[in-house]
């Protein structure tokens, strides 16, 4: 059909608008849902000495079963300055690095102590049991996070480990929320036979803040070209100008209108996509914008598809777009028209389950799915087993 983009097609075109922000160095420990801005090189190697992994005692292992003499204790954070001879044995705990010349450690569990002497009670240990060997999670000079991918709670701490105080990441995208539409009541208001709660707005909001953007809900406007203009223009300084409802062609629909009297160029206007077909998006001054069918469920699908990935792209993400999933089929599925579908379902028993309903309006079952079954433009008729990639919603 003319004028409306393959789904690829309108997400590539979208994230090639998208540069990535400026760079800045902040703690480490500030840093969680960033993007590394550069490779983070290990500067230490972990464990910087042969650790224990186990209370209990260093020996040689060519001394077993022993017995042994204890001849003294490395703890965590100060270790034994010496080192065991034959038959002697050091009293060692979790996290304490292995004397120079022993090479294994008997768990406590497994010997008895009386005084100074140690006996084993059970099986010898193998040799080098219970030792973490220096380097032996990372060396100094590896990779351990690369530019590009996300701080994520193990990143942290990984870079933390590798000696890292501060790391390089892109500022925060900042983006501007606008919800257009006569019939919007504010959340919690009573609503007449002719208003619906304005709904879009604070869903929006908490996905695009899962990617920690800052967002600025600037709330409702009316359907009229001025006041959509008016919100548009004071949006200007945020990286991404994003508004919901008024894309579709009915004579109330003037997103786009304002747009380009606001002196937007657009990138695109329709997509092949079930459901989201009206959605533009193009560049305003240093603002991308972009223009998200109000249905409920199409602009969530939208959202996913375009606005997260894009936020992702502009803080750096080295893959912005979602993870896909394959799963088999737990029921069969019809030919697909001439728009790529994102179908709401769940997962039961491995399989990818689709809801029967899949009303662009209705909530109830969104809240409900776990993900989103895509079926390409054009696709025949599938029977249940059929893998078929899905998008986790989580
Ligand atoms: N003649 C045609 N009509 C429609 C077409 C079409 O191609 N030709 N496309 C349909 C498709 S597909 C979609 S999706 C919708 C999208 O239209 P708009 O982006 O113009 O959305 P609105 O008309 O403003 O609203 C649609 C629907 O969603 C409700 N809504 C809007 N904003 C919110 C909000 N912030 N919170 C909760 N609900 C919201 C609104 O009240 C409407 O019920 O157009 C089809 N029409
Ligand atoms: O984009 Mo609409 O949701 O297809 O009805």
């Amino acid at each position: 059909m003319a004028g409306l983009l393959p789904l690829d097609e309108a997400q590539a075109r979208l994230l090639a608008l998208a540069e990535a922000l400026p760079i800045e160095t902040i703690a480490v420990a500030e840093a969680g849902g960033r993007w590394a801005a550069s490779d983070i090189i290990a500067r230490r190697s972990q464990p910087a000495a042969d650790l224990s992994a186990m209370d209990g005692y260093a020996v040689r292992h060519m001394d077993l079963p022993g017995p042994f003499r204890i001849i003294g204790e490395s703890a965590a954070g100060k270790g034994f300055p010496g080192s065991p001879g034959a038959a002697e044995a050091v009293r060692i705990f979790t996290g304490a690095a292995v004397p120079e010349g022993a090479d294994t450690v008997i768990m406590q569990e497994n010997c008895a102590r009386e005084g100074d002497t140690l006996r084993l009670t059970a099986q010898p240990p193998a040799p080098g049991r219970d030792i973490r060997v220096r380097g032996s999670d990372f060396s100094e000079h590896a990779l351990l996070v690369a530019r590009g991918a996300r701080m994520t709670p193990a990143a942290i701490a990984l870079a933390i480990m590798g000696g890292h105080g501060t790391v390089p990441v892109h500022r925060r995208a900042r983006i501007a929320l606008i919800s257009t539409g006569d019939e919007l009541a504010a959340p919690g208001a009573v609503t007449g036979p002719h208003q619906i709660p304005a709904s879009n707005g604070p869903m929006l909001a908490a996905m695009l803040r899962s990617t920690g953007c800052d967002v600025d809900d600037m709330g409702v406007v009316g359907d009229d070209l001025d006041s959509i203009k008016g919100a548009v223009d004071a949006a200007r300084r945020h990286d991404v100008i994003l508004t919901i409802g008024g894309a579709s062609v009915g004579d109330h629909d003037l997103v786009k209108p304002a747009f380009l009297a606001c002196r937007a160029t657009l990138d695109f206007i329709k997509v092949a996509l079930k459901p989201g077909k009206p959605l533009m998006a193009g560049r305003l001054a240093n603002a991308l914008v972009l223009g998200l069918p109000g249905n409920p469920v199409s602009a969530y699908v939208t959202c996913f598809l375009f606005a997260l990935p894009l936020v992702r792209k502009l803080m750096g993400a080295a893959t912005p777009l979602a993870p896909v999933l394959p799963l088999p089929l737990g029921a069969a599925m019809p030919a697909v028209g001439n728009r790529t579908e994102f179908i709401r379902g769940k997962i039961e028993d491995g399989r990818a389950l689709p809801f029967r309903n899949q009303d662009s309006a209705a909530l109830a079952l969104l809240a409900e799915a776990a993900i989103l079954i895509r079926r390409n433009a054009g696709a025949q008729a599938v029977p249940a087993g059929t893998i078929v990639d899905t998008l986790r919603l989580d």
